[in-house]
């Protein structure tokens, strides 16, 4: 099961937008959207490339104007009370520029001092519970044109973190990093959740969303097709593997489990018949894990005994997948529709469909 931390979730909305729209021109870039992120939340912004995604988190921040809807955070409205709220966040929507002649920490004492930041009573000891939040209180004095790109991303959140934001909003933090970079940034964001902070994060790594979030949001040429708890969008795509001993069998069990199913059974979803890793013909069954013994009793009440049964967990891809996967919605605006297409390779990187 994913490793998802207990986050510090006490139901206060930290951002609530309300129709929220964007157009360019005639392209409708995010459509009617209603995001609900609560306090402590590690919650998952995902899509395709050009769902919409940064165009959201533009309108959040008030870097771009909605064209139609509203967004709050934290209780306030950000086209009236922008100030208040962006005192509250620290966001990475693109690289920061850093100096690159300079090392970590003054290269945070220059964003220090140029936001006109008030960090309180004890500057460098902030400057140093932020580089040992992102670990990089060792490579402090080391100049940033000598910092790996992972490293360089984490100086990023120090930055972001130096007011002790409440709000992170990190927008593809991960995006052109080697995997022990992706590790790095997965483990400080365990640690931001663990110290209470509510992070707003879209990812192309459908993996590592799954392992950190607690809530996700899925856009599609941008309209929301999923939001929700991530364990209760996994438990739905969980499934059970039935190995039968003769192949005949996998074709009785599949017609005696689709017979029952059209009989009432609800909480059985697809049946099909697929190749398991040692190229055996299995049966799968969309069903929750908890059914397994249920299943066997079934098929056995058929004389046909399961050789082996074996519960699936499910995964935010094959949820994501079916949620980017429908046909379009009434009334979804597509213009341009190849520019929305799952341009993502396998690494996690994005292609240059825009
Ligand atoms: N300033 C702009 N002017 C015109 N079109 C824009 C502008 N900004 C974004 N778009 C378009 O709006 C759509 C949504 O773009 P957006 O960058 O929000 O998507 P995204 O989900 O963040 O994608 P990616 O994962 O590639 O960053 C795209 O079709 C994009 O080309």
């Amino acid at each position: 099961m994913s490793d998802i931390s207990t986050p510090l979730n006490d139901g206060m909305p930290v951002i609530s937008t309300q129709r929220l729209t964007k157009a360019f021109g005639n392209l409708v870039a995010v459509n009617d959207l209603n995001l609900q992120v609560m306090r402590g939340d590690v919650f998952g912004f995902l899509g395709p490339n050009g769902s919409g995604k940064t165009t959201t988190i533009r309108m959040l921040l008030g870097l771009i104007h909605p064209t139609a809807g509203r967004a709050v955070l934290f209780g306030m409205d950000n086209a009236y009370q922008l100030p208040a709220i962006l005192q509250r966040i620290g966001a990475i929507v693109e690289t920061p520029t850093f100096y690159p002649y300079l090392s970590g920490i003054d290269n945070l004492r220059v964003i220090a001092a140029n936001s006109g930041m008030v960090l309180g009573k004890a500057n460098n000891r902030r400057y140093e519970e932020v580089l040992d939040i992102v670990e990089l209180r060792q490579y402090q004095r080391l100049v940033y044109r000598n910092y790996s790109l992972g490293m360089k991303q984490r100086l990023g959140i120090a930055a972001a973190l130096l007011a002790d934001p409440e709000l992170v909003m990190l927008d593809e933090p991960t995006n052109g990093l080697d995997p022990a970079g992706v590790i790095e940034i997965r483990k400080l964001i365990q640690r931001l959740a663990g110290l209470g902070k509510t992070i707003f994060l879209s990812s192309h790594i459908l993996s590592e969303v799954q392992q950190v979030c607690n809530r996700v949001a899925i856009l599609r040429k941008g309209n929301l097709v999923k939001q929700g708890d991530v364990k209760e969008l996994l438990r739905e795509k969980e499934q059970v593997e039935i190995r039968m001993n003769q192949a005949e069998e996998v074709q009785a069990a599949l017609q005696v489990l689709q017979r029952l199913k059209e009989q009432g059974i609800s909480w059985m979803g697809h049946i099909a018949i697929e190749q398991n890793a040692l190229r055996q013909p299995v049966l799968l069954v969309d069903a929750p894990a908890a059914r397994s013994a249920e299943i066997n009793r079934l098929l056995a009440h058929n004389e046909l005994f399961a050789a082996e049964l074996h519960p699936r967990e499910g995964s935010l891809e094959a949820v994501y997948l079916q949620a980017t996967a429908q046909p379009n919605q009434p009334g979804e605006a597509t213009p341009k529709d190849t520019l929305y297409e799952l341009n993502t390779s396998a690494d996690g990187t994005k292609g240059a469909a825009k």
